[in-house]
């Protein structure tokens, strides 16, 4: 279909989703079409201040040519005298992140489901030699018939509740990512491992309120399993971690 170029008298604009850093996420639906959207608007301000136009295009370009059923899909954006508005595919369970607080940890069948379908987007993504980088529960979305949708702007958006920003948490970061190392997709298959990790245990693997003592733990890949973690859940976590 020719690129469209549309403008925002083309959508009813709804309640807000979440509200963050960069802009906030409303509920909209395509006046013709009728079709449900989620309308990320963000402030040029906001992003010039935070350097951030440049990533953002390169998320755009990135996220608007990926076609697969776990990443949530960008169907376009325009922009108007000071705002960016992205298009996005409207994810109805909302965030993976409040849904794992609620239910403090998921038994294996969830995670296992959960885990490979992020493992399908993943693949989809290093086909196409892109590394999300950022994969972590605050990005992954949940559809209306749960299935997990992927949606990484790497901005910090965080909803209505009493969730401070955690923006930049360095619980997900690799090794090699903290000691500024060549990195290349197999960073993804880390923040896989310390996914899982959390979604077992209810916290990722290397948090600590001392942020050093989270890189030296990251570092030397200090894991401990509670013994809720059963030992296919330990190698599978070792494993995936460690390719
Ligand atoms: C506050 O309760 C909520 C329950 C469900 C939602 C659903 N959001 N769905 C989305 N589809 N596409 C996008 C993009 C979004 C989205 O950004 N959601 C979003 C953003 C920030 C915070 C939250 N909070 C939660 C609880 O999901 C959701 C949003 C809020």
């Amino acid at each position: 279909a020719p690129e469209m170029v549309w403008k925002l008298s083309d959508f009813e604009i709804g309640r807000a989703l979440g509200k963050g850093k960069f802009g906030n996420v409303y509920l909209a639906r395509e006046v013709k079409s009728k079709y449900v959207v989620a309308l990320k608007v963000m402030f040029k301000a906001d992003l010039t201040k935070h350097k951030a136009v440049h990533q953002l295009k390169r998320e755009i370009e990135i996220q608007s040519h990926l076609r697969h059923p776990n990443i949530l899909r960008l169907f376009g954006y325009f922009y108007d005298d000071n705002r960016v508005y992205l298009i996005l595919e409207y994810a109805k369970e909302g965030e993976l992140y409040d849904k794992l607080r609620k239910m403090h940890a998921f038994d294996n069948q969830t995670a296992a489901n959960y885990i490979y379908q992020i493992i399908d987007a993943l693949e989809c993504c290093h086909s196409r030699k892109v590394i999300h980088r950022d994969i972590k529960p605050e990005n992954i979305l949940i559809g209306a018939n749960g299935d997990l949708k992927i949606a990484d702007f790497g901005w910090c958006v965080h909803s209505p509740s009493s969730r401070e920003t955690v923006c930049g948490t360095l619980d997900y970061l690799a090794p090699e990512m903290i000691l500024r190392q060549p990195y290349n997709e197999k960073v993804d298959l880390w923040c896989l491992g310390v996914l899982t990790y959390e979604f077992l245990v209810g916290k990722p693997p290397f948090e600590h309120k001392d942020q050093l003592v989270t890189y030296k733990r990251i570092v030397n890949v200090d894991v401990q399993y509670p013994n809720e973690v059963n030992d296919l859940a330990r190698s599978f976590i070792n494993g995936v971690s460690l390719l």
